[in-house]
C-alpha cells in the first residue's frame, strides 16, 4: 500500500491535506516537518505531506529548508485549505493558564487570544495536534487546533471557528524522490530555489530572465545559505510547467548564472493564478521550435 508521510501527529491540518490528496492510502504521522522530509528519502513513505505557506502567517521555514537542504526531493501535487481553528481544553477546564499550538497557529490567533485568553501564557508546541496532545495529557490548560483533533482527543471544545483573519489558507505540498514530473495541465507551477551570484543586479538579472519569457512569478522569497552572513538563497514559484520551452529555457538561464539552481518540482495548480496559455504567442512552444529549426538551417547552411 502506498504511504504518505504527513506532519503529525494525528489531528493536524497536514493530516487533512494528506488526506485530500490520496483518500485510502497509508498514512503515517512524523513528528516535525524534517522527520517527513526523512522518511520519504530513506524509502519509509513513497510521498509526503507538508505545509509551505500560510496567507496569514506567510512561508513555513523549516518546509522551506529542508527543500534546499540535503537529497532533493520534489513537489508533485499542491492543495490548499481553509484555516479555522477550534480551543481545545480537558472537560470541565475553567481556568486557562497556559495555551499551545504551533507557532503558525498561535500567529494566526493573537488577537482572539488577547481578547479572550489575556492572562494564558501562550507556548509554542511542534504541531497543533501536539499542542492538543499536550493538554490531554495535562503539561497545557488549552490548544489552539484543527477541527478534526476533537475526534481524536479526549478534550472539549472552548471555542470553535477562532480566526483573526477569516478567509486564511494553507498551501500544502505533496513530495516525493525525483524521477516523475505529473503531466502539464494548462495552468501548472514550478518551484525552483537558486543560490545567487553576489554582484549587482544579480536578482534583477534573475527576474529579466523570467519576465523575458512572458513567465510569472507568484512567489519570491529569501533565505539564508545559512554558511556566510549576507549570503541568500532565492525560492521562486512560477506560472507553467518544465515541460514548456519557455520555462526549460528560463530556467537554464537560471542555470547558467545563478551559482546553484534545484527544481523543486512542476505540479498543477491548486487554484490557478492565471488563465489557461495566458503567456505571450512569442513564447509558445510551437514559436521556439520555429526559431529553433531556423537556428539550425542557417548553422547548416541551407537558411539565411
Ligand atoms: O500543526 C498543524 O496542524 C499543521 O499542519 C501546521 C500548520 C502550519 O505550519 O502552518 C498548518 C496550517 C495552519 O496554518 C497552522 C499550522
Amino acid at each position: 500500500m502506498t504511504r504518505i508521510a504527513y506532519f503529525g501527529p494525528t489531528g493536524t491540518f497536514s493530516e487533512q491535506a494528506a488526506l485530500a490528496f490520496a483518500d485510502g492510502h497509508e498514512l503515517v504521522p512524523a513528528e516535525t516537518i524534517p522527520l517527513v522530509f526523512a522518511a520519504v528519502r530513506a524509502g519509509e513513505a513513497e510521498f509526503g505531506c507538508v505545509p509551505v505557506e500560510n496567507s496569514v502567517e506567510g512561508s513555513v521555514s523549516a518546509t522551506m529548508d529542508a527543500l534546499a537542504a540535503d537529497a532533493p526531493l520534489v513537489a508533485v501535487a499542491e492543495v490548499v485549505l481553509p484555516v479555522r481553528f477550534s480551543v481545545l481544553v480537558r472537560p470541565g477546564t475553567t481556568d486557562v493558564k497556559t495555551v499551545a499550538s504551533h507557532p503558525h497557529a498561535l500567529a494566526q490567533v493573537r488577537h482572539w487570544l488577547d481578547e479572550n485568553l489575556p492572562d494564558a501564557a501562550v507556548v509554542a508546541s511542534t504541531s497543533t495536534a501536539a499542542a492538543a496532545v499536550g493538554v490531554a495529557e495535562g503539561r497545557f490548560d488549552a490548544a489552539v487546533s484543527a477541527p478534526v483533533a476533537v475526534h481524536h482527543y479526549p478534550l472539549a471544545e472552548l471555542a470553535t471557528d477562532v480566526a483573526d483573519v477569516r478567509d486564511a489558507v494553507t498551501r500544502f505540498l505533496l513530495l516525493h524522490k525525483p524521477g516523475v514530473v505529473p503531466e502539464p495541465t494548462g495552468a501548472d507551477r514550478t518551484s525552483v530555489v537558486a543560490v545567487a551570484a553576489d554582484r549587482p543586479g544579480e536578482l534583477a538579472g534573475i527576474l529579466t530572465e523570467l519576465a523575458l519569457r512572458s513567465i510569472n512569478v507568484s512567489r519570491i522569497e529569501s533565505r539564508p545559505t545559512k554558511e556566510r552572513l549576507g549570503e541568500y538563497k532565492f525560492y521562486l514559484d512560477i506560472d507553467g510547467h518544465i515541460t514548456q520551452q519557455r520555462v526549460g529555457d528560463a530556467l537554464a538561464a537560471l542555470h547558467r548564472r545563478c551559482h546553484d539552481v534545484r527544481f523543486l518540482g512542476s505540479y498543477p495548480q491548486a487554484a490557478p493564478s492565471v488563465e489557461r496559455d495566458a503567456a505571450d504567442p512569442d513564447t509558445s512552444d510551437d514559436s521556439y521550435a520555429a526559431a529553433a529549426q531556423w537556428l539550425a538551417g542557417v548553422r547548416e547552411g541551407t537558411r539565411a
